[in-house]
């Protein structure tokens, strides 16, 4: 496989509800609206998708109830068979595996989490996550001293002796990261995580995930209704709506340029200033003179500066580098929460 090679690749993805979805699929008028289809007894769950998801990218994936999160991520894996278009993952036709490949495929690459944390009641913590180990066949004395790593890893060590309504909600979750984590799977998917979490514990597990990412650096999938999450976790945002992708983006793109007018609803009461960083203002052919600014400060913590500096551009480095200028009334503007 190629450095370039796209972890997951998916051209053109349909996936229809519905009596024999392939062969409405052929007779469809092209061109037909989510509601038309409805209206013909069948449910676009993904309508025309294509997206590629990069080794060691957090991608993402929001939108309202109902809008095909679920249904999209579970085509990654093939936990659904799609109807139409082209899945490949690590360049491979996930749709032409014969079924114990695809297990084995999920088995060893593929890791998930889910919102209802998904425990065995009667196991301890420790049994819970060495359980996809011994689902392996691994030995006993094997499956105990990884479970034992990552039981550290998210935290939870002293703990793996107890049973998981011994635990709190935030702990379970804990311990559902723990289990997925297990087998070191390349490809993480997290169908909303946290949703059943209150927000201070919530927050907390976001640190803690991104702690673990920064540590792990694997690709992630990562589905929420909450937008301030996607922000907060995302190196891209793929926004949803009924079964398609309205816009996919990085944070700073979609918060200064939403697509269309259902992206702009998500981003409305959104902060902009401590989501768009001098990366996303930057001109690249720009010059600016004097003391750079780092392409991945945010405006607010680059508020002081901005507002009694005096230059009309100011430059941006990466890594040391000046990359190009950021013009100081953009990014005043947005401290200001003036339109832009
Ligand atoms: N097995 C199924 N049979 C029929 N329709 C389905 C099935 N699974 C999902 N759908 C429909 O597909 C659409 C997308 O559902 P999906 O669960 O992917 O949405 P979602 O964005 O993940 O929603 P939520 O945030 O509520 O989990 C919905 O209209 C849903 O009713």
């Amino acid at each position: 496989m190629s450095a370039e090679t796209p972890v997951i690749s998916c051209k053109e993805i349909w996936k229809i509800f519905g009596d024999k979805p392939k062969d409405f699929y052929k007779n469809m008028r092209p061109g037909m609206s989510f509601d038309e289809i409805h209206a013909k007894g069948y449910i676009a769950g993904v309508k025309n998708v294509s997206i590629d998801v990069q080794k060691g990218e957090m991608l993402v994936i929001m939108g309202l109830s109902g809008s095909g999160k679920s249904t999209l991520v579970r085509c990654f894996s093939r936990l659904h068979d799609i109807t139409a278009g082209t899945i490949t993952v690590d360049g491979q036709d996930i749709m032409a595996l014969p079924e114990k490949e695809l297990i084995e495929l999920r088995r060893s690459k593929m890791g998930m989490v889910f919102q209802s944390f998904g425990l065995l009641p009667h196991r301890s913590v420790l049994e819970n996550v060495a359980f996809p180990l011994e689902m392996r066949g691994q030995d006993k004395h094997t499956r105990r001293e990884r479970a034992m790593e990552v039981i550290e890893l998210v935290g939870l060590k002293g703990r793996e002796d107890y049973f998981p309504r011994e635990l709190s909600g935030g702990q379970q979750q804990r311990v559902g990261i723990a289990r997925s984590l297990a087998i070191e799977p390349d490809i993480w998917f997290l169908d909303e995580p946290f949703g059943a979490l209150d927000p201070l514990i919530r927050k907390e597990m976001q640190d803690e995930f991104l702690r673990l990412q920064k540590l792990l650096n694997k690709t992630i999938v990562f589905i929420t209704h909450d937008f301030d999450e996607a922000l907060r976790l995302a190196d891209r945002i793929a926004i949803m709506k009924s079964g398609m992708i309205e816009q996919c983006d990085t944070p700073d793109k979609i918060v200064l340029n939403p697509a269309t007018e259902y992206v702009r609803k998500f981003t409305h009461d959104v902060d902009k200033a401590r989501v768009v960083r001098a990366g996303g203002l930057m001109v690249a052919g720009l010059s600016g003179e004097g003391q750079p600014v780092d392409v991945r400060s945010s405006v607010a913590a680059m508020a002081r500066m901005l507002v009694n500096d005096s230059r009309d551009t100011i430059p941006v480095q990466k890594a040391g580098v000046v990359i190009g200028a950021l013009p100081r009334k953009a990014a005043l503007d947005i401290l200001l929460g003036a339109e832009v």
